[in-house]
């Protein structure tokens, strides 16, 4: 069902600083800020020559970040994207073997303009799962 890593995501408090250490520090491509209200984040793509690193900060008073910001001050490793090709059959899938899909189950678009679904940390190891269909 899984295709390739489509990213890893870090959640961070300041992107512009983040951004910045990204291109100076480890002398990375990173994309302009892109908000994400639907989603309460504003994200950059670090573009490696294997997958991507998503760097994002909460947007809004409702982030689904602020929580985990509140308990990780200085930002964190938040979730890793998984690739499938059909996002219905894995999502009915996932649910028939009883993980928590979060949100009503309907995917959203996420910020490469496909759907994507997320998956309770607690089901996987202690890690946040999105999976992206492309
Ligand atoms: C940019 C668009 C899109 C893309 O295209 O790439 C994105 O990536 S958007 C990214 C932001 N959106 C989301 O993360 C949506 C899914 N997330 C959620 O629904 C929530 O964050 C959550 C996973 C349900 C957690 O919500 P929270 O308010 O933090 O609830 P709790 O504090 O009760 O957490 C429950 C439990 O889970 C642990 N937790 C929380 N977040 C993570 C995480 N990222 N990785 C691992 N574990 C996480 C949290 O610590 C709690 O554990 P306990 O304290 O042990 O109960
Ligand atoms: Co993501």
């Amino acid at each position: 069902m899984l295709g390739r890593v489509n990213h890893v995501a870090i959640a961070v408090p300041d992107l512009a600083a983040a951004a910045e250490s990204y291109r100076s520090m480890l002398g990375a491509n990173v994309t302009e800020p892109q908000a994400l209200p639907e989603h309460g984040v504003t994200v950059v793509f670090v573009t490696l020559p294997n997958t991507k690193v998503e760097l994002l900060e909460p947007l809004g008073e409702a982030s689904p970040i602020a929580a985990f910001l509140a308990k990780n001050p200085a930002g964190g490793m938040h979730h890793i994207c998984y690739e499938v090709a059909d996002i219905i059959a894995a999502r009915d899938r996932l649910k028939e073997a009883g993980a928590r899909v979060l949100g009503d189950g309907t995917p959203k678009i996420g910020a490469h303009g496909k759907p994507v679904l997320f998956l309770h940390p607690k089901d996987f190891q202690g890690t946040l799962i999105e999976l992206e269909e492309v």
